[in-house]
Parts: structure tokens; sequence; C-alpha cells
């Protein structure tokens, strides 16, 4: 992530809660994000954390964080996931580029490095394992195959715990914006669009089936769009402003007045 983007993303953190949800280890996202103001959701949102910054957590009645601990729906998988790693990773040892990758509560495995020839291998191995458990499912991304639980939770229903969480969800007026590239983001805007509580933005370079609404092209313009979010959500007229409060994040009138909520 470039510093540019950082920034802009902070900014927009700092006027809206923002979560990034992604297939990867949740410490891996944070580690490469870099900002504690920010939600995380990792292993395809089985692993949900809040900010680490006080006062914009989402806050339970009694006054704790609800996101202090990790959300984790699928943690009593967690041994069979690391026992479905180190079988893998013995699987594909032999299978030149090939390579294993540990996210928590999924398993990846890469071909992108191997040769042509041998991804099917890989699919094959991943299939293989899968095959034996009942209770885990094989997806497939670009030149990656995933080991998933068998459970209803995805980056959609990951969404909608969030908005729930902070107090959102009752709130007519308030719009969730979900951005992403990948095919596995198709079940974020999915969720938005039968729940009609906001939007997905596709980002891509080509026509594709997409239950996102709108499309941009690539990450200059998706930092763009944020930048314009910023501007707006600074901007004294427009007369909404979301605050934390002790229930959460709510919608509160501009100190400026404008046509917000009273
Ligand atoms: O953050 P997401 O959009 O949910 O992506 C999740 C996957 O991210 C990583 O894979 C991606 O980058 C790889 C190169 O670093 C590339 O080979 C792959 O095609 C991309 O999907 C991560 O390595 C995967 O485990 C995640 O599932």
């Amino acid at each position: 992530m470039s510093e540019e983007m950082r920034n802009v993303v902070r900014s927009v953190a700092r006027a809206f809660p923002t979560a990034i949800i992604s297939g990867r280890g949740r410490e891996k996202v944070e580690g490469f994000v870099k900002l504690k103001e920010l939600f995380y959701a990792g292993s395809h949102g089985m692993d949900i954390a809040g900010p680490r910054v006080e006062g914009t957590g989402c806050q339970n009645g009694n006054g704790t964080d609800a996101f202090q601990n990790a959300f984790q729906p699928a943690a009593h998988f967690r041994p069979l996931i690391d026992d479905i790693y180190e079988q893998l990773r013995e699987r594909l040892k032999g299978i030149p580029g090939s390579s294993v990758e540990h996210n928590n509560f999924c398993v990846s495995a890469h071909f992108r490095n191997c040769p042509g020839e041998a991804w099917q291998d890989v699919v094959s191995a991943v299939e293989d394992v899968v095959a034996m458990h009942d209770d885990l499912r094989m997806t497939r991304g670009r030149k990656v195959v995933e080991v998933r639980p068998k459970v209803d939770w995805h980056k959609g229903t990951a969404l909608r715990h969030l908005v729930e969480a902070l107090g959102l969800a009752q709130q007519p007026d308030v719009v969730a914006i979900y951005v992403g590239d990948d095919h596995t983001d198709e079940d974020a805007f999915r969720t938005l669009e039968e729940t009609q509580q906001g939007f997905g933005i596709l980002v891509s370079t080509r026509p594709k089936p997409t239950r996102a609404r709108f499309t941009v092209r690539d990450p200059a313009c998706v930092q763009a769009f944020l930048s314009r979010v910023v501007d707006w959500a600074q901007s004294p007229s427009n007369g909404w402003h979301v605050k934390p409060c002790c229930t959460g994040w709510s919608m509160g009138a501009a100190a400026g007045g404008g046509a917000g909520p009273r």
C-alpha cells in the first residue's frame, strides 16, 4: 500500500467506520496496511478485530469494546486448519513453484509460480485433502485454491456483522460502500444488494459479471474516490457526521447545522 493511499484510508477511517476484509490472515493484513484506525477482518471475514484507537471501537451496553477480542466464528476449526496446512506442505513439496499459505482459518495453495503442466497437480492435491473432510470446502482464486471451513460465513456476512455490531443496521440513512477486485468480494457485493444497505464497487479493467453497482478501473481510481469521500465528510455543509457514541457509531447533525438528522 502506498503512503498516499494509506493517508487517504486513514482520513476515511477517521470520518466513518472503515474495515478491510481480506482472505489473508488478519495479522498479515494489519502488518502491511499499518493503520490502527481500521477494523480488520481476515480469513474471508472469519477473524474480525476493531480499531486500536480509543473511542472509535464498538461499545457494548456495558461500556466494553465489542471487538476488543477478535470475533472468530470458525475458531473451532483452527486445529484442523493447522493440520491441513501441514498436509498440504507435505503434498506440494515436490511441485516446483507451488507454495502453501496459512491464513489462520483457511489455507491457500498457490500455483502462480508453477509451470503450467503442474497447475492441475496442485488443484488435485487440494481436492484430495478436502475430500477427506466433510466439514471443509475448496474455493478457487487467481492461480490459487483455498481450503475453507464449511461454515456460512464469508466477506458478505462479515460486512453485515460489522454493520450490525456498530449499531448501524437499523439506521435508514446509513450507506455501506464495499470496494473490491476479487471474485470473493462478490459475496459482499451480493449481500449489500440483497439487504439494500449500500452498494459495491468493483475494481476491474475489463467488464465482467458482478453484483457490484459500480466499477472503477484501478487502485488509483479507488484512491481518487476515497479522497472525494473525505472531502465530503469534511465539508461543513453536508449536514452529516458519523460519530462514535456509547452504543456504537451513529449519525448526528453537523456542528455547523445542515440538513442532517437531529
Ligand atoms: O485480500 P483479498 O482480495 O481477499 O485476497 C486474498 C488472497 O490474497 C493473496 O493472494 C493474492 O495475491 C497473491 C500474490 O501475493 C496472488 O498470487 C493471488 O492470485 C492473489 O489472490 C493471498 O496470498 C491469498 O492467500 C488470499 O486468499
